[in-house]
């Protein structure tokens, strides 16, 4: 398959997506008309207060919900429900806790019908990538919260997604280990080349992982902001959280909160970044 066939394929396109959710005769218009397009392998940040339709978006990408009105294509494909080709990260890793940490990562192998020694090589193979290959035997409550994500991770890589869709996956953890994930998961997605669309509550987060910024705002929910993060070029090179400092990054970081605070209607209140 030429590149150019493959960038077809995983091209994103959103036309007039909206999506309105009825319930005991009340209805949100989640997202009024949106369009976007998501190019292969760009890292899509979205931020936007609470309410404004983020995860409604990522589940609609990931085929869980369906828009009232417009389509969504992966290249000539209208997304009809999830596919092994978009792999999807919670918050919470949700693993199952009867199976060891290889026996969850291996899963969606054993689905796809592959093999016991083939899918446990892969798993090993996974495990090792994320950091776990001492873990394969443990529960999934002997890991901690980092640990537990970075089997999610794997368990979603094993399959080779070529989209992956994350929902705040480090929003419950502490700082420390949310910025050592942050890093890896760049380490993975320069060496994988997937294309990410990750909603994230940080402005600082979707700056730092992004390639291009979302902000969305509710009522409707709806993008009000949408830029390449364009001073970190084309994202190949491993990426130095010095950067977080430049003054690039500072003026990204204050154009995007200023956006949010707009979209809450609290232009001038101070700004809380992380
Ligand atoms: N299943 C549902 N039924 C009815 N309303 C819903 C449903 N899911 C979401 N909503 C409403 O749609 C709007 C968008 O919700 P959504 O969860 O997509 O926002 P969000 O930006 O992800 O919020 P948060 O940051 O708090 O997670 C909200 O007003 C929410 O109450």
């Amino acid at each position: 398959m030429t590149s150019t066939a493959t960038d077809l394929s995983t091209r994103v396109v959103l036309t007039e997506v909206r999506k309105e959710y009825v319930t005991a005769g009340e209805s949100v218009l989640a997202l009024a008309p949106t369009s976007l397009t998501f190019e292969p392998e760009e890292f899509v940040c979205v931020v936007g207060p609470s309410g404004c339709g983020k995860t409604t978006l990522l589940q609609m990408l990931a085929g869980f919900q369906a828009p009232t009105e417009g389509t969504i294509m992966v290249g000539n494909t209208h997304i009809k429900g999830p596919d092994p080709d978009r792999g999807v990260v919670f918050q919470q890793a949700n693993l199952y806790p009867w199976l060891s940490v290889r026996k969850n990562v291996e899963f969606g192998l054993k689905m796809r019908g592959v093999l016991r020694a083939e899918r446990a090589a892969e798993a090993d193979r996974m495990l090792e990538m994320v950091g776990l290959e001492l873990y394969g035997d443990r529960k999934p409550y002997e890991l901690s919260g980092g640990q537990q994500q970075r089997c999610q991770i794997a368990r979603v890589l094993i399959t080779d997604p070529r989209i992956i869709l994350m929902d705040e996956p480090f929003g419950a953890l502490d700082a420390m280990t949310r910025e050592k994930l942050q890093l890896e998961l760049l380490d993975l997605w320069r060496e994988r080349r997937k294309t990410v669309f990750f909603v994230t509550h940080s402005v600082e987060e979707a700056i730092f992982l992004g390639t291009r910024v979302i902000v969305m705002g509710a009522r409707p929910g709806r993008v009000i902001y949408d830029r390449k993060v364009w001073f970190k070029g084309d994202n190949r090179e491993p990426v130095d959280t010095a950067v977080r400092s430049t003054p690039e990054f500072v003026a990204m970081r204050d154009e995007v909160a200023a956006k949010i605070y707009e979209a809450q209607g609290l232009i001038g209140a101070t700004v809380a970044l992380h």
